[in-house]
């Protein structure tokens, strides 16, 4: 291995950039050491938010909670959250997650996958109240999901990442912008998973 090769993911603690260009994705793999998923999944007061599709009420293919520091309410997918307060779990978490972007963070969305059947279909976080290029930390706990990345304009341009238990991902820069992402169902045999996005509205 050349240590000075700056393509080598996570040498010296820094991270490649998955995305090849308009945006920048940072990967930590295994970030997280602590096995949290069974304290998440019990702790955490989850909801079962519909849309609606041409009138007809549908579930989301997923259980969501907000979390936030104070009563920021925020408008996700048409859906208004009004934020419970972080636990001490959900504080730790963060914290590592800010101390490893640089970043600050206020809210967080926990998104409960109970198999593989659960998703979330392609968008961007792009809502006004996250300002300009925002910077987003993933964690993921549990089962292994595909995590992809597609170009708004360029078709051919597409970025795909197995999620692990413990796995950081920082979404910053121009990402949201010009890019989308999602986590698409899987027939595979799946078990749950948890993915909580830090996020700062100002
Ligand atoms: O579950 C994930 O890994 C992604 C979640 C996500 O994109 C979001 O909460 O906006
Ligand atoms: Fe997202």
């Amino acid at each position: 291995m050349d240590l000075f090769n700056n393509d080598q993911l996570s040498l010296f603690g820094a991270s490649k950039n998955l995305l090849p260009f308009d945006g920048e994705v940072l990967f930590y793999p295994h970030f997280f050491k602590q096995d949290v998923f069974e304290q998440l999944v019990n702790e955490t007061p989850w909801k079962q938010d519909k849309m609606k599709i041409y009138g007809k009420e549908v579930n989301f293919p997923r259980l969501t909670a907000w979390y936030g520091e104070s009563d920021e309410v925020y408008v996700y997918s048409g859906v208004v959250n009004v934020p419970v307060r972080f636990s001490p779990l959900l504080l730790d978490i963060k914290q590592a997650a800010e101390r490893q972007s640089g970043h600050r963070f206020n809210t967080a969305l926990l998104n409960y996958y109970r198999d593989g059947n659960d998703s979330m279909g392609w968008h961007s976080d792009d809502e006004t109240e996250l300002g300009g290029n925002p910077v987003i930390a993933s964690v993921s706990f549990g089962a292994s999901r595909v995590f992809q990345f597609k170009h708004k304009r360029d078709k051919h341009a597409r970025v795909s990442i197995a999620l692990n238990n413990g796995d950081l991902l920082i979404m910053q820069g121009q990402t949201q912008h010009h890019w989308l992402h999602q986590v698409p169902k899987t027939s595979k045999m799946q078990g749950a998973r948890i993915n909580i996005t830090f996020r700062f509205i100002g």
